[in-house]
C-alpha cells in the first residue's frame, strides 16, 4: 500500500470560478487545472492563476501536463505554486522527480502492473480526458486513481468492483465539451462517497 488515502476524488478541467465554487461545496479533494496546449479546457497562465488563487489551500491543486519540457513543467509548478503535478504523457527519465511535487502519472491499464516509474499516485487511464470509457481488466486498484469515461451513473459500480485508492472525472460531470455542471460535479462525489463507504464496509467485515 503506498498509503494514498481511499475515497479520494479529483475532478479535472475546470475553467470557470463558477466551477471552482462547485467544487469546493462538493468538497473535492484534488482539483485539477489543465496546461496541456491544444486542449478544450487549456488555461491560459492568467486564468490558471486567478482559478489558483481562488483554491487557496480549500483543496490540492494539481497542474495536468503532457509531453512538455522540463523547464515548461517546472517554471509553471512554481509559478502556479501547485500541490501535484500530473504527467499523462509518455514522460521518461528521473529528472521529474526532482520538481519537488508528488506525481500523478498515467498508465495505461494494460502496463499497470509492469510499470515501475516513481508516481505517488498511479493514474490508470486509456484516453486523455475524451471521456471514453474503456473496458477495465478484473483486477483491483488499491494503490491507484481510476479514470476514463467516468460518469455519475458509472462511478458506484466502478469503485465496488475496482476498489481504487481515488477516481477522477472530467468529460462525465459537463453539460457540454469543456462546460461542467455543478449538478454533475455534486451528484458524481455523492454517489463516489456512498460507493467508497460501502468497500470499506465490506472490507471491515472481510477482516473481522
Ligand atoms: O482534459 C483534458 O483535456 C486532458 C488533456 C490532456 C491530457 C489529459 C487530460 N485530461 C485528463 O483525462 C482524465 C479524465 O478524462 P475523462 O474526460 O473523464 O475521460 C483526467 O485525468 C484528466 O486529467
Amino acid at each position: 500500500m503506498n498509503g494514498w488515502q481511499q475515497g479520494t476524488i479529483k475532478v479535472c478541467g475546470v475553467r470557470t470560478p463558477e466551477d471552482i465554487q462547485a467544487c469546493l461545496q462538493a468538497r473535492v479533494d484534488l482539483i485539477g487545472l489543465v496546461l496541456v496546449p491544444g486542449s478544450k479546457r487549456e488555461l491560459s497562465p492568467k486564468q490558471a492563476t486567478v482559478l489558483r488563487d481562488l483554491i487557496g489551500d480549500q483543496a490540492r491543486v494539481v497542474g495536468v501536463f503532457m509531453n512538455q519540457s522540463y523547464s515548461q513543467v517546472y517554471e509553471t509548478t512554481l509559478a502556479l505554486d501547485l500541490d501535484l503535478v500530473q504527467l499523462h504523457g509518455q514522460e521518461q527519465g528521473r529528472c521529474w522527480e526532482q520538481l519537488g511535487r508528488p506525481l500523478i502519472r498515467r498508465v495505461m491499464p494494460s502496463d499497470y502492473r509492469r510499470d515501475r516509474r516513481a508516481s505517488a499516485l498511479p493514474l490508470v487511464d486509456a484516453g486523455a480526458g475524451h471521456g471514453v470509457a474503456h473496458p477495465w481488466p478484473a483486477a483491483r486498484y488499491p494503490e491507484a486513481m481510476i479514470a476514463g469515461g467516468l460518469t455519475v451513473n458509472s462511478v458506484a459500480a466502478l469503485i465496488e468492483a475496482l476498489e481504487p485508492a481515488a477516481v477522477d472525472v472530467s468529460s462525465g460531470v459537463e453539460s457540454s465539451p469543456g462546460c461542467k455542471s455543478p449538478r454533475a460535479i455534486e451528484e458524481f462525489c455523492r454517489n463516489a462517497r456512498l460507493a467508497f463507504e460501502q468497500v470499506r464496509r465490506v472490507q471491515r467485515s472481510i477482516n473481522q
